[in-house]
């Protein structure tokens, strides 16, 4: 795992924006062989969707040949709600992009067979040959897309029950009424997560720097979702000076040390590339 901290949330959003146009650009994707991203919804994820969109409008990046699959969708809102999150990822961020919207994939939560709607959900992933990145959020009490505490760290797309703590936290989105908030969602598993082939997390803000600490300086624990990443081969947490709060210095000079390290290694690839002798670029953890 790494963890890379930046001042504030604009400078979160600028780095996994860079990271994933990176990443895009290096895979050269085609219509035969597109690139297979997923993403989340939430506060924290917006300003990598700005940062993501103005690349695509200075011409360094294209979603042309970009899937897309979201990780959660609320059940029994209506898709055109303001507050679902198709209507979320299209305002914020499709409608802005050069993505074709039948690259776009979202869990209905309105699918007249729910548990129907969640297996052809995974199908469709293994069609595309899994996801390369998945881009994601957390909340603050440590789930991933919607694997609340207690959820199984094999489980698979699924409907989930919200804890009172996520429907609490999601009133904001609902005029901070509760009993507007949908008690359910479809989600994405966190092995679903767990098989994507890259998993960057965002994570920005003093709330949610319990639930950081929980997810890389404790164990791995279903009642901390997020936690389930340190089993990850390749993961990259982002977060902000406030996310760190309730990391040990330790933990945050480990991550900087390899930080340096890691940003040696690119520049010496750079160099052999820029040489005509490329090698792979390695992950330092
Ligand atoms: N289902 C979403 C999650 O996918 C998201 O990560 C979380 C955090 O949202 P925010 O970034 O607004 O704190 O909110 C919801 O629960």
């Amino acid at each position: 795992m790494r963890l890379i901290i930046r001042d504030d949330p604009v400078a979160v959003g600028d780095y996994i924006a860079k990271y994933i146009c990176k990443r895009i650009n290096d895979f050269a994707p085609s219509a035969e062989r597109p690139f297979v991203l997923g993403l989340p919804t939430g506060s924290s994820p917006l300003p990598t969707y700005k940062a993501l969109i103005k690349l695509v409008k200075s011409g360094n990046l294209s979603f042309q040949h970009v899937v897309t699959f979201n990780m959660d969708e609320y059940v029994g809102l209506p898709r055109d709600h303001p507050k679902s999150y198709h209507s979320f990822m299209f305002q914020e961020f499709f409608s802005q992009v050069d993505i074709p919207a039948s690259q776009v994939n979202i869990l209905d939560g309105n699918a007249p067979d729910l548990v129907a709607e969640c297996n052809a959900y995974e199908e469709r992933i293994k069609s595309f040959g899994g996801v390369e990145l998945f881009f994601g959020g957390a909340g603050a009490d440590g789930h991933i897309a919607f694997n609340e505490p207690g959820s199984s760290l094999a489980s698979r797309t699924r409907i989930k029950t919200l804890t009172h703590d996520t429907v609490v936290a999601n009133a904001r989105f609902f005029d901070n009424d509760i009993s507007k908030v949908p008690r359910m969602a479809l989600t994405i598993g966190v092995g679903t997560v767990l098989d994507s082939r890259e998993v960057v997390i965002v994570v920005t803000g003093l709330g949610k720097s319990l639930a950081l600490s929980k997810a890389i300086e404790g164990g791995v624990n279903h009642l901390w979702t997020f936690s389930a990443l340190q089993l990850h081969p390749w993961a990259l947490i982002v977060v902000d000076e406030d996310a760190t709060a309730e990391l040990l210095v330790k933990t945050v000079k480990y991550f900087r040390s390899i930080e340096r390290v890691q940003d040696d290694v690119e520049r010496v690839q750079a160099e052999l590339h820029a040489k005509g002798k490329p090698q792979q670029v390695g992950s330092m953890d």
